[in-house]
């Protein structure tokens, strides 16, 4: 028996599956209890068919006649964007084929339609590849960690920017040298705003808030800062207190347990924390469960290959799924969680001020934090004269007050310049 599979999209991930489902098909075929056919590929161009050692019959540019085609069982869809890669999957679940994608922006942008669609059809919808690549994490966190109860989980789910941050780090080099560095290293893509300004990593976060909370969110609910504002004087900074800078996707539980929080900044982490070693364009996710304790998932997130273990994989589920009938219903929320917004988001905050070495400064600034209600873990003077520094770390407060209290900083007379204000995560308590 073959199960047939079409394939949307024959890029950088695309030709990486036909290339795997070809290579393996004796092992894939023994594992599943099925052979596993490409069926059709749909293509933007028919040029595309050219070069791939593969029958010229396969490719089309109907890829919605592809989907609904009677011979296929299994779509696979690696067009990527919301466009027309939402009609084609829902064509497809309509039809009653399960569907594997690595649609990170579709899933955190209208995941909840596909979900639904896919419990009414009965079919599945697996999406491993969408976050971290290659790393084994979003049926850990759906089917291994269904029995606990997720607290918080931080992640660097961009490799991009962990690339740029980690050179930032190692070699004292800026921002925009290590973007082009990246960039030559094919990294970053020509346009890097999805990756510098955090909307790759935002998206990201939402699919993973909404697994380790069962409960809605989107692309929307997520705080969102990149790293175009990180300067070799934050990471300096960092450094000085014992901590590197990355950009963390970070879900968290409220405290009440009544809500969560879900954002995505640059964070100043202790070196000692795992996610602190983490260096180039490599992803890890830190997970913190009730039971579970902490766990780290570690990998490669991005790149043809890798991104294509991931979808093979879930080809492997989905076909095994389909031969026993059955199919995993996802999606129906039942916690209720509401994200909150940032402001109410629980956070420490590290503030570097230009000021004079005089009496009274440092008491007054202290003021300011006592004002909001901040209370400061501690406090350290680079520098004497008018070229002095502080550098003060609270404690945990909500984010509004901590915003409040830099925005008055920055106005306040004793001080020339707030020259670093970054948040701080440590392991949390649970
Ligand atoms: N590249 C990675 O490392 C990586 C990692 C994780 C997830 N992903 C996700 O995988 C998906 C694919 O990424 P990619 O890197 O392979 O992108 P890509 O741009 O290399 O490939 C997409 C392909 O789809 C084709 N296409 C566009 N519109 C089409 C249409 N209407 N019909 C048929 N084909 C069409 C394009 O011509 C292109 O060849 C995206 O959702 C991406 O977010 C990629
Ligand atoms: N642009 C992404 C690719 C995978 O989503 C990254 O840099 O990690
Ligand atoms: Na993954």
């Amino acid at each position: 028996m073959a199960l047939k599979v079409a394939l949307l999209g024959c890029g950088v991930v695309g030709s990486e599956v036909v290339r795997l489902v070809n290579e393996q098909s004796g092992e894939l075929q023994a594992r599943i209890g099925a052979s596993l056919e490409i069926g059709g590929i749909a293509v933007r161009r028919l040029g595309r068919a050219r070069g791939t050692g593969l029958d010229p019959e396969l490719f089309t540019t109907d890829a919605m006649g592809l989907v609904t085609r009677e011979d296929i069982d299994l779509v696979v869809e690696v067009i990527g964007g919301i466009e027309p890669a939402r009609s084609l999957i829902l064509a497809a679940i309509k039809a009653g084929k399960s569907v594997v994608t690595a649609n990170k922006a579709l899933l955190a942008e209208d995941g909840a339609t596909i979900h639904a669609a896919a419990r009414a059809a009965g079919v599945d919808v697996y999406y491993e590849a969408s976050v971290a690549g290659a790393i084994p994490l979003l049926r850990p966190l759906r089917d291994s960690l269904a029995g606990d109860r997720v607290h918080r989980v931080l992640g660097i789910v961009n490799g991009t920017t962990n690339y740029i941050l980690d050179r930032m780090d190692r070699l004292g080099a800026g921002f925009a040298e290590s973007l082009e560095e990246a960039q030559s290293l094919g990294y970053a893509e020509a346009d890097p705003t999805a990756d510098v300004e955090g909307f790759d990593a935002a998206a990201k976060a939402a699919i993973l808030a909404r697994l380790a909370f069962h409960t809605p969110v989107t692309a929307a609910d997520v705080h969102r800062e990149g790293i175009t504002e990180v300067s070799a004087a934050d990471i300096a900074s960092a450094k000085a207190m014992g901590c590197v800078v990355k950009l963390l996707a970070i879900c968290q539980r409220a405290e009440d347990k009544t809500s969560i929080g879900v954002r995505v900044h640059p964070v100043m982490l202790p070196r000692e924390h795992p996610l602190a070693n983490v260096a180039e364009a490599y992803n890890a996710v830190f997970v913190e469960a009730e039971s579970a304790g902490r766990l780290m998932f570690y990998g490669a997130g991005a790149g043809g290959a890798p991104t294509a273990s991931a979808v093979l994989g879930d080809l492997v589920a989905v076909a095994r799924n389909r031969l026993a009938n059955t199919s995993v219903a996802e999606g129906e929320e039942d916690t209720g969680l509401a994200v909150h917004p940032m402001g109410q988001t629980i956070t420490s905050y590290h503030v570097s001020l230009d000021v004079a070495d005089r009496p009274g400064v440092l008491a007054s600034v202290a003021d300011v934090f006592a004002d909001h209600g901040v209370s400061i873990k501690n406090v350290r003077q680079e520098g004497s004269g008018e070229d002095a520094q502080l550098v003060l770390v609270s404690h945990t407060a909500p984010d509004a007050a901590l915003s409040a209290t830099v925005a008055e900083l920055r106005s306040h007379d004793m001080v020339r310049a707030v020259a670093s204000v970054m948040r701080v995560e440590t392991f949390s308590d649970h």
